[in-house]
């Protein structure tokens, strides 16, 4: 499925934010974000603990509105369409924009049945097709060559590193445009965070990807662009190596240098 590109601000813009307001009850969680988020990017969400960044990211697929009480304002655009309207298909929005969080939560089944079980939800049945899908799928997420003689074992017996790529398979296997990943590599030893770190690199030739960390070395690494939140605003957004040598923000330079957070 194309990426339809929102025109204005900036021509490689996949996601836009329009003072954006997000409510868990009575507290306001994000304060006013604006924020374009640009195709076969990496976007790095950076700051201190409970300023809002994983709430950013549940934003953008409606994760948070499985939460009760909860309330956004401002709009979300995507190409011309307002993902917070209520006419919205949330499931087609998750499979537009897949997630990837923090612990790997592998379906208790077979490697083979994790893979294939969006595509099958999604309508697809074909044996021959799911097989293609699910070797495409773990060969992108370089996972493939390390389980491809155990595809009937059990997901929950891989190891965390392995279990994380296995989960971006899951994502990868209903085509999404945009992956959304929440501090991916926090669980993982540095090997793994490595490989996980390398694949970034190579998916965003294809997908637009938003990370939340809190290691500023991994944003640094993988990232293009970096959003600086705290206390549920946006202090700073700038290209990644901006913000890491050259902050125009008091508060952004305090954060990377570890004076506060
Ligand atoms: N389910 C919830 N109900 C009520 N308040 C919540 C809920 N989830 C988060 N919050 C509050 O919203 C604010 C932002 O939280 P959020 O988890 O988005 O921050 P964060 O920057 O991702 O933090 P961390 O880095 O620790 O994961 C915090 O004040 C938090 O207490």
């Amino acid at each position: 499925m194309a990426v339809t590109l929102l025109k204005a601000r900036n021509e490689k813009t996949v996601i836009r934010t329009e003072q954006l307001q997000f409510y868990y009850s009575k507290v306001h969680a994000l304060k006013n974000i604006n924020l374009d988020l640009k195709q076969n990017q990496v976007t790095a969400l950076i700051g201190p603990s409970g300023c809002g960044k994983s709430t950013f990211l549940r934003t953008l697929n409606r994760m948070n509105d499985l939460i009760p009480g909860t309330r956004t304002e401002g709009k979300i655009l995507i190409g011309d369409m307002d993902i917070t309207s209520p006419q919205i298909d949330t499931v087609d929005l998750r499979k537009r924009i897949g997630m990837v969080f923090q612990q790997a939560n592998p379906f208790p089944m077979s490697i083979y049945d994790n893979i294939a079980y969006g595509p099958r939800i999604h309508g697809q049945k074909n044996k021959k097709k799911l097989d293609e899908i699910v070797e495409s799928s773990l060969k992108a997420a370089a996972l493939w060559d390390e389980v491809k003689d155990n595809l009937g074992k059990i997901a929950t017996g891989l190891s965390g590193g392995q279990q994380q790529r296995l989960v971006l398979a899951r994502v990868l296997a209903v085509k999404p445009e945009i992956i959304l990943m929440d501090e991916p590599t926090s669980a993982l030893d540095p090997i793994s965070t490595a490989k996980l770190e390398q694949l970034i690199l190579e998916l965003k030739k294809e997908y637009t990807i938003i990370i939340v960390t809190h290691n500023m070395q991994q944003a640094a690494r993988v990232s293009d662009e970096t959003a600086f939140f705290l206390n549920g605003e946006v202090v700073e957004f700038a290209d990644t190596n901006t913000i890491f040598t050259n902050p125009k923000m008091k508060q952004t330079e305090d954060y990377i240098s570890g004076r506060f957070g």
